[in-house]
Order: C-alpha cells, then sequence, then structure tokens
C-alpha cells in the first residue's frame, strides 16, 4: 500500500527542544485529516516538516513519495498571511505565481488558471489589489485561490479559516470535500473542531506527539490528552452531540500512532 503522506517516528526540536516526538502517520489518497491541538502543541511545526521548510531531527517524511520539498504537486496555506507593507504585489501574481513552474516565466494560462481560482473564491475583484491593502480574509482567500489554483494532489493548510466569515468558511470546507472526493488529500490544522469534525474523514490530535483517529469521532480521552481537560462538543457525520466515550485503554490504530 502506498500512502500519500507518510511519518515514520518522527522527532522535531528547535534549538535543542523537542517539541514533536514519537509522530507516526500514513495517509491514503482521498483522506481529509483535521490536525486539532492547543497552541504550542505542534501543528505549524508539523506542517512545516511536511513542506520540507523544516528537516527531521529523527525520523522520515514522504509526500507523494518523496521527500518533503520536492513534488511539485503539494498546495500550502500557511497561517500568517501577513505581507509586508510596503512589498508591491498584485493579489493575481501572487495566484498566478503559485501555477508557474520552476524555470519558466509566467504564462497567460498560469493568469488564466489563477483568476478562475480568485473568482472561485470571491476575491476575483481583489485582482490588481495589492496585497498589503487586502483584508485579512481577503488575504487568506487568496492564498486558498493560490495553493488550489497549482492543481495540487496534496493541500496542507494552516488555519485557513482563521480570518474568514461563516459562509466562506462553509465554501472552504465545500471545495475540500469536493478536492478529496475527487482522489486529492489534505491535512488542516484547524481550531475550529465542529467544522473540521463536520468535513474530515480522520482526525489528529497533536500536542507534543500525535494521536490519529480513523474516523472524524473523537473520544473525550484523546481530547483530553490533546487538549487538557477542556470540554469539547464535537460533530460527527454532520450531527451535533456532545462527546461522552471514554477509553482509558488508547491502542494502537491500523495506520496511525497511539500512544498513552
Ligand atoms: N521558530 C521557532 N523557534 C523555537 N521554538 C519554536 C519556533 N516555532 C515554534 N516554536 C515552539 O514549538 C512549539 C510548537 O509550536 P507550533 O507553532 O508548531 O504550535 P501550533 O500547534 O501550531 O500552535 P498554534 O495553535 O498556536 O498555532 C511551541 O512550543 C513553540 O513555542
Amino acid at each position: 500500500m502506498s500512502y500519500d503522506v507518510e511519518i515514520k517516528d518522527l522527532c522535531f526540536a528547535y534549538e535543542g527542544e523537542m517539541v514533536l516526538r514519537d509522530v507516526n502517520l500514513s495517509l491514503r489518497r482521498g483522506e481529509l485529516l483535521a490536525l486539532i491541538g492547543p497552541n504550542g502543541g505542534g501543528k505549524s511545526t508539523l506542517i512545516k516538516l511536511l513542506l520540507g521548510l523544516l528537516r527531521p531531527t529523527c525520523g522520515e517524511i514522504r509526500v507523494l513519495g518523496r521527500l518533503p520539498g520536492e513534488s511539485l504537486e503539494v498546495g500550502y496555506v500557511p497561517q500568517d498571511t501577513s505581507v509586508r507593507r510596503f512589498f508591491p504585489i498584485r493579489a493575481v501574481d501572487v495566484v498566478a505565481l503559485g501555477c508557474k513552474l520552476p524555470g519558466r516565466r509566467l504564462r497567460g494560462e498560469d493568469y488564466a488558471r489563477a483568476l478562475e481560482a480568485m473568482e472561485r473564491f470571491g476575491v476575483g475583484e481583489c485582482r490588481d489589489m495589492k496585497m498589503s491593502r487586502l483584508s485579512g480574509g481577503q488575504r487568506q482567500k487568496v492564498l486558498i485561490a493560490r495553493a488550489f489554483a497549482s492543481s495540487p494532489r496534496v493541500l496542507f493548510m494552516d488555519e485557513p479559516t482563521a480570518n474568514l466569515d461563516p459562509a466562506s468558511q462553509k465554501h472552504l470546507y465545500g471545495e475540500l470535500k469536493r478536492f478529496c472526493d475527487e482522489g486529492g488529500t489534505v491535512v488542516v490544522a484547524s481550531h475550529d473542531l465542529m467544522a473540521v469534525s463536520a468535513m474530515a474523514t480522520s482526525v489528529a490530535c497533536i500536542r507534543g506527539t500525535l494521536h490519529y483517529h480513523p474516523s472524524p469521532e473523537v473520544d473525550k480521552a484523546s481530547v483530553s490528552l490533546a487538549y487538557g481537560e477542556c470540554p469539547v462538543e464535537l460533530v460527527a457525520h454532520g450531527i451535533p452531540h456532545r462527546v461522552l466515550s471514554v477509553h482509558d485503554d488508547l491502542k494502537e490504530e491500523d495506520h496511525g500512532s497511539v500512544s498513552s
């Protein structure tokens, strides 16, 4: 079985300080993984490792069978959408650059794809505006459009809905679901537990290490492991309910790592 994303015995330290350890994860094609966990839990660090922006301290990562950063079929939405105030790039250039292949100039076809994606995410009218003049939500939508416009097989998204209004969030979740139904694979970090649980096919709780759940229903014990003791309500299969099930005995899942 080949996986779109494979992580084996990963650990990572910033300047000697270990922030991720014993991380194992295997994602099949079509999977939409919601990455949840508290502030500082390691979600952004894991996404940066998947992108090749950081290198593992130990262990291995493969994305589409290659080292992180090697595949061109990977789209990314960063958590930080801020841009330098005086950086004079237009929104449409940001999106078109996401479509450009390395080693060649931007072409008309890149701009056509960029505009189509910008229209799809409701920022077509921002095409000629400088990034620094856009609102936080508009900037986020431009970066989402960029990720989709690059025709990815795999999308990594770090808090992509943080600046979006409810209608735009719903639209993005619909697009992500469609992307996965058509054979794409997504890892999305989010604090929006209800929404991600409703759209995800699997959930990983991360707080230093990773606890994988092959379905979007997360038991209370795992949420406690990830978040501490805060009460959490989740939506699974579109039906709101309070998560009550507890299993003391966390077990090895078939293709993820669950440790106690
Ligand atoms: N560049 C860095 N240098 C040193 N430590 C860092 C750096 N970036 C993050 N960390 C630390 O790594 C840990 C994990 O941070 P990370 O940003 O991955 O968490 P997160 O789950 O994405 O948090 P949030 O929900 O707040 O975005 C934190 O303890 C953080 O302080």
